[in-house]
């Protein structure tokens, strides 16, 4: 990566990051704008992230938490705005050079190959390593991470939902980020599987100090998880705070039980 402070082209974050003086900011968002056609999908939302920091999306149906996920992530591109991460303007970068700067996602709509084992699934996000001993290292730790040590030549379709999003996690963790985006990673789970892939991501941020954003409706799942909690509503950021804060805010509760969408 280069030098920030060094280099003309790089736009500096609003927080002033890209300088000496850094701050802990990893990832902030400004003025993030998606429009779908003349929906407003996400409105001008400014976002950050904390380095190591456990931070949770919730919000209605529709809210767009999942676009703003995929404007991270680069899958999407921003109508307007900009995306910062590690000091450095990312909003035209391609997605797999954001991948490359550390930023992984899991996906909502599940990705792992049925027909391939657990081992040929690892290998996929680590195969354009050249450096095969750090290749086979790690896929050993997405099968270790994914609690499937034992199961790598299991075909990945006979493997339960709860274990397959648990490949997942394990291969997106595999690619070393240091920003690890999953949208609604225990989506029709069991409350063990629910228990056990809390357990994993907490584990991740802990031991290996990855950042998280975590799109989940359960406030339960995101107590037992969360540092922080946003809550996104009609495309803007509503409200920042602990998970606590946020169960106790009678204008969340109006916008979640409301029927106010
Ligand atoms: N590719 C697209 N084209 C048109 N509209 C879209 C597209 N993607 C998302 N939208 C719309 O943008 C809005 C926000 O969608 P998004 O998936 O980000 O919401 P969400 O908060 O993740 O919702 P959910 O909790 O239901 O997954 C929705 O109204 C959705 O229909």
């Amino acid at each position: 990566m280069s030098d920030p402070a060094s280099d003309p082209n790089v736009r500096e974050t609003p927080a002033g990051k890209a300088t000496g003086d850094r701050t802990d900011t990893l990832l902030q968002t400004d003025g993030l704008v998606k429009r779908f056609g003349g929906f407003t999908a996400t409105d001008s939302v400014d976002f950050s992230v904390d380095e190591g920091e456990l931070r949770c999306l919730i919000g209605p149906n529709g809210a767009g938490k999942s676009t703003l996920l995929k404007l991270i992530v680069g899958t999407l591109e921003p109508t307007a705005g900009h995306v910062y991460y590690d000091g450095q303007e990312i909003t035209d970068m391609e997605p797999n050079e954001r991948v490359q700067s550390g930023i992984s996602m899991k996906f909502q709509v599940p990705s792992v190959y049925g027909e391939l084992s657990v081992r040929e699934n690892a290998r996929l996000p680590v195969q354009q390593l050249a450096d095969g001993a750090e290749r086979r290292r790690r896929v050993d730790e997405a099968i270790e991470n994914a609690g499937l040590a034992g199961y790598e030549d299991v075909q990945a379709s006979t493997l339960s939902h709860g274990q397959q999003q648990q490949l997942e996690i394990g291969m997106a963790a595999s690619l070393d980020p240091d920003l690890l985006l999953l949208d609604e990673p225990v989506a029709g789970l069991s409350v063990d599987e629910r228990t056990e892939i809390a357990e994993r991501i907490r584990r991740l941020n802990r031991e290996e100090g990855i950042a998280f954003v975590v799109i989940e409706h359960d406030t339960d799942f995101v107590g037992e998880i969360a540092d922080s909690v946003t809550v996104l509503h009609r495309g803007d950021v509503f409200r920042e705070g602990s998970i606590e804060e946020i169960e106790d805010d009678p204008e969340v509760r109006r916008i979640y039980l409301g029927g106010e969408q």
